[in-house]
């Protein structure tokens, strides 16, 4: 291994309380909202179909025309409140919200820029509604940080001159007064999830992303910090020179998910998987004819696939310009509650089996437990099981249903019934198990 100053703080997943209620916690829901929600993926009477939050990007619109928008920031129809309830009934254990998005504008008074709040007809600390809404439902709450800052003269994108040099430092201590000011303000944030951090001039200062995650875990002990805030001493990102996670856990899987089978490796690892409904949308885009917009199944599949494999998933919501959200995303919430409410344990505080993966669908476990969480029936009307060495199933029970047949077909190898009458829909059977692993490897202590 090669030394560094500014490699992987730690080997391995992080134990102490705050990570395992981080990791516990398995489903969030991500809040994009910021000035891109008033013009909602048009400008000038044309519609992009790129990221709606992108458009100041897409439109080649400059900053100081872009943030005019604030003149029209008005949400009449926020409400906290509603906001969390929705969030609640969901069944997420947090929100991460985006603080500041690439364009600059901040949803909290900050007094290290003009481009907040404060200064739009709306005036109110609208993060500090939200964090104190979704607390008070025992929702906890992260908060999304872009470091790339579309509104700042000072921002670079490389480091080609003195004068970027001198730029740059200027623009690092305003990010950090920023960060800064978010932890004094809200100490209840329990993580910061940092966005914009691939260019060249963050590269260059790798130093400058290990002070960050020190600062923020000193002043809130216990925070977590994710992976993409990171570079090392040489500019590798995400994963140090020597191969080690920086930051507490991974966050590289963007719209994207391991495969079950080839990428079991994430399982070493923590990890957070986040998704839009639409392809590509995480701000609010007025027209989501423009792409396909998965169903409540199709969410719900991500969402076990992420556990099954001991990750975290967080389904993006881009509310409206008006605070409300639109009517998809309300049925999403509902749909995903529902569900949840029955199956949440399987979910909830559940990891990584170990077991191979099956087509009807996924296993995630807690301790003895092992749910097998069923998307796909077959026509045999049998769930085929393969189990670890010396591990044996005693029973199967549908959640919130009937125990079903448990059949040994071959060493390690089960059918398991389906239900009598098939549920049409997702459904999870708990299996018992009886894990002789450690039992038969397990050496006596020598007697001293
Ligand atoms: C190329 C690209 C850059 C930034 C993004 C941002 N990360 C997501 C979490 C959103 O915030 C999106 O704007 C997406 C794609």
């Amino acid at each position: 291994e090669i030394s560094l100053k500014y490699g992987a703080g730690r080997l391995g997943k992080r134990q102490d309380a705050d990570m395992k209620r981080f990791r516990d916690n398995r489903l969030g829901a991500f809040i994009h909202w910021g000035l891109y929600a008033i013009p909602g993926g048009e400008w000038n009477g044309e519609m992009y179909g790129g990221a709606a939050e992108w458009l100041k990007a897409w439109a080649k619109v400059p900053a100081d025309e872009w943030l005019k928008l604030m003149e029209q920031w008005n949400p009449t129809r926020f409400n906290p409140k509603a906001w969390a309830k929705m969030a609640k009934k969901m069944g997420v254990k947090y929100v991460k919200i985006t603080t500041k998005h690439h364009e600059g504008f901040c949803l909290w008074p900050s007094k290290y820029t003009q481009y907040t709040v404060a200064q739009t007809p709306y005036k109110k600390d609208i993060l500090g509604e939200m964090v104190k809404a979704y607390n008070d439902e025992g929702i906890d709450v992260h908060f999304y940080f872009s470091v790339l800052d579309w509104s700042h003269p000072d921002y670079r994108y490389d480091i080609k001159s003195e004068e970027d040099e001198i730029a740059f430092a200027r623009f690092l201590e305003f990010t950090d007064n920023q960060l800064k000011e978010l932890a004094t303000r809200y100490p209840t944030v329990k993580d910061f999830w940092f966005d914009g951090t691939w260019d060249a001039s963050i590269k260059k200062n790798g130093w400058w992303t290990a002070h960050v995650e020190q600062m923020l875990k000193e002043m809130l002990p216990g925070v977590t910090v994710n992976s993409r805030l990171r570079a090392d001493d040489y500019g590798k990102r995400h994963f140090d020179s020597n191969g080690h996670l920086m930051g507490d856990y991974e966050s590289a899987y963007e719209r994207r998910l391991p495969d079950p089978v080839k990428d079991l490796k994430v399982t070493r690892w923590d990890w957070e998987a986040c998704m839009t409904v639409p392809e590509n949308q995480w701000g609010y885009h007025k027209d989501w004819s423009l792409s396909y917009v998965k169903t409540p199944l199709e969410v719900l599949e991500r969402i076990v696939h992420a556990v099954s494999m001991g990750g975290n998933m967080v389904v993006n919501f881009g509310p409206q310009p008006d605070g409300d959200f639109r009517s998809e995303e309300k049925e999403l919430a509902d749909a995903v509650g529902r569900w949840m409410s029955v199956n949440g344990e399987c979910i909830y505080g559940c990891d990584y089996a170990g077991w191979d993966k099956q087509a009807w669908g996924y296993y995630t476990r807690k301790g003895k437990e092992v749910y097998m969480v069923v998307f796909n029936s077959p026509y045999s009307r049998h769930l085929v099981v393969k189990t670890p060495k010396d591990v044996k199933i005693t029973k199967a029970v549908v959640l919130n249903g009937k125990e079903v047949g448990v059949k040994e077909t071959a060493r390690n190898e089960y059918n398991v019934d389906m239900p009598a009458k098939d549920p049409g829909a997702p459904f999870v059977i708990k299996l018992q198990i009886e894990d002789n692993t450690n039992a038969a490897d397990k050496y006596r202590e020598a007697l001293t």
